[in-house]
């Protein structure tokens, strides 16, 4: 019979000789995604433009596959984001993604940039949602992410309002369990804290809790959770600040309560914009913007054709039109992708019958 240290032995070099295949078949991996940027460079029509590398139709096929493949004793998601990584780096390789977020460092909007293109992605903070639309517009980064919507509190109404005037296209969308943290500064005794930062949205996900909790401390709104933290940091003692885990450790602070939200599913989506149309994954939302005349039934004439096709609609949205001549502008998601049927044919009637019909995007629903 071997002993402890004998088999542990044993089970390491297996061990040893397994990273051994899986790093040189990682780097097979990454040849191949270098191959095909050569491919792409190769075969371009306009050579002042560069290829589009960043295929999020194939990434999503790529991670549902591994997840459909998976055996265990790995969690499904778990053995999906070590490809996501995997992919990430690959893609790195072929050409660095510059992505613009709502900064700053530290924001769950940042979380979800790293969720969705990995860590080989290089993020770029912005100070508003406008500025990361801009960002993108100007091409100075490829793809900005922002908020859309949260379970708790609702639709960001500036990042919808963008879409008005915007050309950018939808090409992603991530969603995001939101944990939030009461933090502090190390040593900080939570019984003597007088004064509590953080964005307006965290603390309505937390009001509850902080009305029986800290029913007479101040509430203080600032621009973003992250800044939050950084003021608790550098205030210190009867200060904390309610944010995320990347604030907390972005700036050095301790958590004196965890997942204070009041909804344990408190959860944000965002969106990816770009320049660029996406193709089929084969499981895609698509979004769109809807002006119609302010007359009897319009809504009916808006929503009868994805009736009758059959299209699931999973989200509609209302916003006051702009000075007089149209009467609302809706949001609509619905499930499909806009160059397949029905999607298609239902579009296209609808668009006959109201004043303006904008296909925001056609894009991969998360799959992580
Ligand atoms: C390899 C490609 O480029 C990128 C890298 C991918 C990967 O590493 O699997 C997948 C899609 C693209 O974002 C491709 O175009 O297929």
């Amino acid at each position: 019979m071997a002993t402890e240290q004998e088999q542990l032995a044993k089970l390491r070099d297996e061990i040893d000789e397994i990273d051994r295949h899986i790093h040189e078949l990682i780097n097979q991996r990454a040849q191949c995604a270098q191959r095909v940027a050569e491919v792409k460079m190769a075969h371009r029509t306009d050579v002042t433009e560069e290829p589009v590398f960043y295929r999020p139709e194939r990434e999503a096929q790529v991670l549902r596959k591994v997840m459909e493949r998976n055996k265990g004793p790995l969690d499904s998601e778990e053995v999906a984001r070590l490809f996501r990584e995997i992919m990430s780096a690959c893609l790195a390789l072929e050409r660095p993604t510059r992505v613009a977020f709502l900064g700053p460092e530290g924001t769950f909007t940042q979380q979800a940039a790293l969720k969705h293109f990995g860590h080989s992605a290089v993020c770029v903070p912005m100070p508003t949602i406008d500025d990361v639309f801009r960002e993108v517009e100007a091409k100075a980064v490829k793809y900005g992410v922002v908020p859309i919507e949260n379970s708790t509190e609702g639709v960001v109404h500036h990042t919808l309002d963008n879409f008005r005037s915007s050309e950018l296209k939808i090409s992603g969308e991530v969603e995001l369990r939101i944990h939030q943290h009461l933090l502090v500064k190390p040593d900080t005794e939570p019984s003597r804290i007088t004064r509590i930062y953080s964005h307006q949205q965290s603390l309505a996900q937390c009001r509850l809790w902080l009305d029986s909790r800290f029913p007479n401390v101040e509430r203080i709104a600032v621009s973003s959770n992250a800044e939050a933290a950084r003021r608790a940091a550098a205030e210190g003692e009867h200060v904390a600040a309610i944010a995320g885990e990347m604030a907390a450790k972005l700036y050095g602070l301790e958590h004196a309560f965890n997942n204070i939200e009041d909804h344990p599913d408190n959860s944000t989506r965002f969106l990816i914009i770009g320049h660029e149309s996406v193709g089929s994954s084969q499981r895609d939302k698509t979004s769109i913007l809807v002006n119609a005349r302010n007359q009897p039934g319009a809504l009916y004439h808006i929503l009868e054709p994805f009736h009758r096709a059959g299209v699931d609609l999973t989200r509609i949205e209302t916003r006051p039109a702009n000075a007089g001549a149209w009467g609302y502008v809706f949001y609509i998601d619905l499930a499909g992708h806009q160059d397949e049927e029905p999607v298609n044919q239902a579009l296209s009637e609808v668009s006959s019958k109201v004043v303006e019909l904008k296909v925001l995007g056609s894009y991969p629903q998360a799959v992580l």
